[in-house]
């Protein structure tokens, strides 16, 4: 058994769609879902807002590479396009894992470049970090410590700053 952290956001047609669909999809493994926040795009600055939430998925059958492929085949349900020439760019649906652990609570940390764990830049991120915390509040990631530390840092703040609860866009009410 595995448990994980996938983050989902996008940013191109209904939004709001897509981040719906892509929790249906994981079905009966979805255990929490986080609100879903609409942030300014990291990485590529020139491309609309976000919407991105977080989920916590376990599955008693599932290895860490399946979750890989679930969010592959919910991005690829999308519609989601990829352009080589904006490696940040616009997207209907990405979804992410961000951590994985072992059914002991030992995390999966691997360097594999098709699926590298703990997620390379999920510490830099507040658009990940932050709907994480409000489903744990305790929760550490792998290799860089506590979420709620990595959210005061300096590096951060004014990110965290610019996310904006989106509480008229709940995902866990969904049939
Ligand atoms: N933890 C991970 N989660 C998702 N994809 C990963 C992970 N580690 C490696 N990858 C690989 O990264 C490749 C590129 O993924 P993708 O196109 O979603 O990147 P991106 O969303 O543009 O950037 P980022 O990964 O920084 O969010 C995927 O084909 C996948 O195999
Ligand atoms: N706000 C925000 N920005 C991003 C996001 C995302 O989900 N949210 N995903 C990206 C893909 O790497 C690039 N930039």
């Amino acid at each position: 058994m595995t448990r994980a952290i996938l983050s989902l956001g996008g940013n191109l047609g209904d939004r709001y769609a897509h981040l719906r669909t892509a929790v249906h999809g994981l079905g009966e493994a979805v255990v929490l879902t986080s609100g879903v926040y609409e942030t300014p795009p990291w990485g590529d600055a020139e491309q609309p807002p976000y919407l991105n939430a977080v989920v916590l998925v376990v599955d008693p059958a599932a290895a860490p590479r399946q979750w890989l492929d679930r969010a592959r085949a919910l991005e690829s349900a999308a519609g989601r396009v990829r352009d080589p020439q904006r490696r940040f760019g616009p997207r209907t649906l990405d979804v992410d894992v961000i951590a994985v652990w072992q059914e002991d609570g030992t995390p999966v940390c691997q360097d594999d470049p098709e699926l590298t764990l703990p997620h390379p830049r999920a510490h830099q991120r507040a658009f990940v970090l932050k709907p994480w915390l409000d489903l744990q509040p305790y929760a550490q990631l792998p290799g860089h410590g506590w979420v709620t530390d990595l959210l005061t840092t300096n590096a951060l703040a004014a990110d965290v700053a610019a996310l904006s609860p989106r509480p008229d866009l709940p995902l866990e009410s969904d049939p």
